[in-house]
């Protein structure tokens, strides 16, 4: 008794001490875990309200889940029980739901978003040179941790840089025109001519070609190809956002082997399309003003020989029209809200437009080649104007 006595007088001040010290810990830790929460929130709070809260739930939410929520998803597999040269071969019938567009066969995928299918827009031939050309170029992964030599990049581009490369996990790079040989840039502008065809779009819209490759496990999570520079800011009519993208397969990932591009959004299922050699899928990021598209009559004409006829053109403070399946649009310098267009301008982005790269699976690799094209001419117009056969004027003058 005397011994238990003394002990839990003993013990008493000493716990209540101890009691106190926990209390300042617990009061310490909530402090600063609500500091944290309040400076993540000044950060991401507006991503979350400029991109919308679909893609903070597509980035967050494991694939079991929507698999038990959502709808099965409408898997497309680009020449399905067809070869598209004996599709082509005399004007025979074409199988459901493939169109002839120049001289490519595509199939409109989704409406909304618009996505479209090109099955035949590489040859195997070039799919190997581009990944040649990546290997060559030494790609390298996105993430850039921020900090260099122990010291912390906290600035919005470090933070961003380190949320992107969570974001793709593949290696990429964007080629620069300007260090291929005449025999590959000549390789390249033969592409980029494809990309005018199949788009309609001048490819002077484009910025340079970017090459990825997904080694097992890399993936693209959910995003957005438009995005907002400035994030506080309603999206752009100014901004030469990326209107439209066109991706190339460049190697057929095969049964299995996942690298499926997903719509997630698409209605009345998401839709995931297979990466298939050759195949490109092209699909619209803008929401479009709602005005009828009218002749440009005056202007230049960019790209005579556009597939789909007619071609990009270009005519001064005003949007440019594409004759691609899509009729999307690409805008010179200036169109402002209210002003008289002749072609709608993309005023918004297009919700819908979210979607992602799934994993590549163990055992296979996946290679693709990005045209992020936007509504009027980029920097890299200037490389490809002689050889695409508009002025370097031109495309000088609405690039400055
Ligand atoms: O590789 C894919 O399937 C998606 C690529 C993509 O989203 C992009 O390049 O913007
Ligand atoms: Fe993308």
């Amino acid at each position: 008794m005397r011994r238990a006595g003394l002990f839990s007088r003993a013990r008493r001040p000493r716990a209540a001490g101890m009691r106190r010290s926990v209390r300042r810990l617990c009061l310490c830790l909530a402090v600063t875990l609500s500091l944290c929460a309040v400076m993540i929130w000044v950060r991401v709070g507006p991503l979350v309200r400029s991109y919308g809260e679909e893609m903070f739930y597509h980035l967050i939410v494991p694939g079991w889940v929507r698999w038990l929520l959502e709808p099965a998803p409408l898997i497309v597999t680009p020449r399905e029980g067809f070869e598209p040269t004996t599709a082509n071969d005399g004007g025979g019938a074409l199988p459901t739901g493939v169109e002839r567009w120049g001289d490519h066969l595509i199939t409109r995928v989704s409406a909304t978003p618009n996505v479209t299918l090109v099955h035949d827009f590489m040859t195997s031939e070039e799919c190997a040179f581009v990944r040649a050309l990546g290997r060559k170029m030494g790609m390298v992964s996105g993430t850039r941790f921020p900090v260099t030599n122990g010291v912390v990049d906290a600035s919005a581009a470090g933070l961003y840089n380190y949320v992107y490369g969570l974001v793709r996990t593949s290696v990429g790079e964007y080629v620069d025109y300007k260090s291929l040989d005449d025999g590959d840039l000549a390789r390249m502008v033969a592409i980029a001519k494809k990309v005018e065809a199949v788009t309609g779009l001048a490819v002077g819209n484009s910025e340079a070609p970017f090459v990825q490759h997904y080694e097992p496990s890399a993936r693209f999570r959910a995003h957005y190809d438009m995005y907002n520079v400035d994030v506080t800011k309603p999206f752009p009519y100014r901004d030469n956002p990326r209107s439209l993208t066109l991706l190339a397969y460049l190697n057929d990932v095969g049964d299995g082997g996942g690298g499926e591009t997903e719509f997630m959004l698409a209605k009345p299922r998401p839709v995931r399309v297979k990466a298939a050699e050759g195949a490109a899928l092209i699909w619209g990021n803008c929401e479009l003003e709602d005005v009828a598209p009218v002749d440009v009559g005056s202007g230049f004409k960019v790209n005579p020989s556009a597939g789909g006829g007619g071609g990009p053109k270009w005519d001064e403070g005003r949007c440019m029209g594409g004759a691609g399946p899509h009729g999307e649009v690409a805008n010179s310098p200036g169109a402002m809200p209210g002003e008289r267009t002749q072609w709608p301008c993309c005023v918004d982005r297009t919700r819908a437009s979210l979607h992602q790269s799934r994993p590549v699976r163990k055992g296979h690799e996946k290679w693709t080649m990005t045209m992020w094209m936007h509504q009027r001419f980029t920097s890299e117009s200037q490389v490809y104007a002689e050889e695409l056969g508009y002025s370097r004027e031109l495309a000088e003058l609405v690039t400055s």
